[in-house]
């Protein structure tokens, strides 16, 4: 079996999954307010307790996949697979161990397979948002296997 690649492009309008672990999950809600009228065009979807936290204190629609330690982590990893997602903001705990610590590195594993940006914090979050490629679209880089 042999790797090969093939390029596929984003919509101008994005899939943006977001995610915090609990201890950062202020963080992600103070940023995504921050960003509300750059983030509102873009479909926003996340793990169960994010989703419904960041509803709440933002008033944007984020649809809800399965809390984190529920499966949720993997819920997301599948979607991009499925190349359904465009970035992922998952402000995970660099402190704490979590008990589902397997899904979450199984979520960044896919993501970095699937060449889709990733935010672990602000800083980089920022960044993504304030890229020229947020409102474009940009092309990645999808891994697929050949036979050979
Ligand atoms: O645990 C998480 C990501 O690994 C987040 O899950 P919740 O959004 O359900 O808290």
């Amino acid at each position: 079996m042999k790797y090969g690649y093939r390029i596929a492009k984003s919509n101008k309008t994005k899939k943006i999954a977001l995610i915090a672990h609990d201890n950062r999950k202020q963080e992600l809600i103070a940023w995504v307010k921050k960003h509300k009228t750059l983030l509102q065009p873009h479909e926003l979807v996340g793990t169960g307790t994010t989703a419904k936290l960041l509803e709440k204190h933002t008033s944007l629609s984020v649809e809800g996949y399965k809390s984190g330690p529920l499966g949720g982590d993997q819920q997301v990893g599948a979607a991009i697979a499925e190349e359904e997602i465009d970035m992922l903001i998952f402000f995970w705990d660099p402190l704490e161990a979590q008990p589902h610590d397997p899904d979450v590195k199984a979520l960044l594993r896919i993501a970095a397979l699937y060449d889709i940006p990733v935010a672990p914090n602000k800083a980089t979050a920022d960044f993504i948002l304030s890229s020229r490629l947020f409102n474009e679209v940009f092309e990645r880089k999808i891994v697929t296997k050949e036979r050979s």
